[in-house]
């Protein structure tokens, strides 16, 4: 996209034109090497959006810039209309509803279920507090939700370092859902997983798409077709090759030339 169509003014989250993400223009470089490259790209509110591309096309790097870890050479970023992401820290662009899911999960082994999501609940108290405060009834709801959204609910007890590697993910997802994020960046979310958790963690995310954006970065292809209902975006080289279908995009040539040359 040529036209840059975002006109900026600060305030709340403004979703009105549909985009919840603004990404404009914005180049990165590590020692004069560009890992972003005047790269544009618009996610809408509620959308699932996957992300591929070779092999150092920049899909981390976009995440980093997303989430406040990298800052870029230039271009912008907004959370919808009005706010400035570049002028975010990363605990305050976590606190406004952008959260990140890394490949590994990182669940507290030790904890149950339940305690997990119970730590989730946005709390800036110590883990101890956390655990001996007594929950309200809308807290209680919301682990029980987010439990039941997550398939978990059974093994609620059971303490998460039993769980298989793919409960594990759910269960962090599960985490990152107590938050009530706006958007999501998940991270190769089915690395490892079996044919059957990869067919539910599809389930699982797109269940999740409407109420909140999800950005999805992934390899396996099939993966991404099972949940690739409208744009899938291919980087390479640090800019956006290609937006489209699944389908528009795994026949456009240039595509296949980038992954047949990885
Ligand atoms: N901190 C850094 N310092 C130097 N170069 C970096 C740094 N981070 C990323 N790069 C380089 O920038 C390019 C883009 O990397 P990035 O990790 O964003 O790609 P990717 O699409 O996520 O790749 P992969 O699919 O292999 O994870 C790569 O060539 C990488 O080597």
């Amino acid at each position: 996209m040529n036209e840059l169509v975002h006109k900026p003014k600060t305030g709340e989250l403004d979703t009105s034109h549909g985009p919840i993400l603004y990404l404009e223009a914005v180049s990165v470089s590590f020692d004069g090497f560009k890992a972003l490259n005047n790269l544009s790209m618009y996610i809408d509110a509620g959308e699932l959006r996957c992300l591929i591309g070779p092999n150092g096309a920049g899909k981390t790097t976009l995440m980093d810039v997303i989430t406040g870890k990298t800052r870029p050479d230039s271009g912008s970023v907004f959370f919808g209309q009005t706010i400035d992401l570049l002028q975010m820290d990363e605990p305050a662009i976590a606190t406004a509803g952008i959260c990140r899911k890394f490949q590994k999960p990182s669940v507290f082994e030790t904890l149950t279920v339940f305690e997990n999501l119970e730590l989730a609940l946005a709390t800036n108290k110590g883990v101890w507090t956390t655990l001996f405060a007594k929950l309200n009834g809308t807290q209680r709801d919301r682990i029980e939700q987010v439990m039941e959204t997550i398939g978990l609910t059974e093994h609620r007890l059971h303490l998460a370092g039993i769980l298989s590697h793919g409960q594990k993910q759910w269960l962090e997802i599960g985490m990152l859902l107590m938050q009530e994020p706006k958007v999501m960046l998940v991270d190769e979310p089915v690395a490892g997983m079996t044919h059957q958790e990869v067919e539910r963690t599809a389930q699982l995310l797109l269940s999740l798409q409407g109420e909140r954006s999800i950005i999805v970065v992934e390899h396996d292809m099939e993966f991404v077709r099972s949940i690739a209902q409208h744009r899938v975006t291919v980087l390479h080289e640090g800019s956006v090759l290609t937006e489209g279908t699944m389908d528009e995009v795994q026949n456009d040539p240039r595509v296949v030339q980038v992954y047949l040359g990885d």
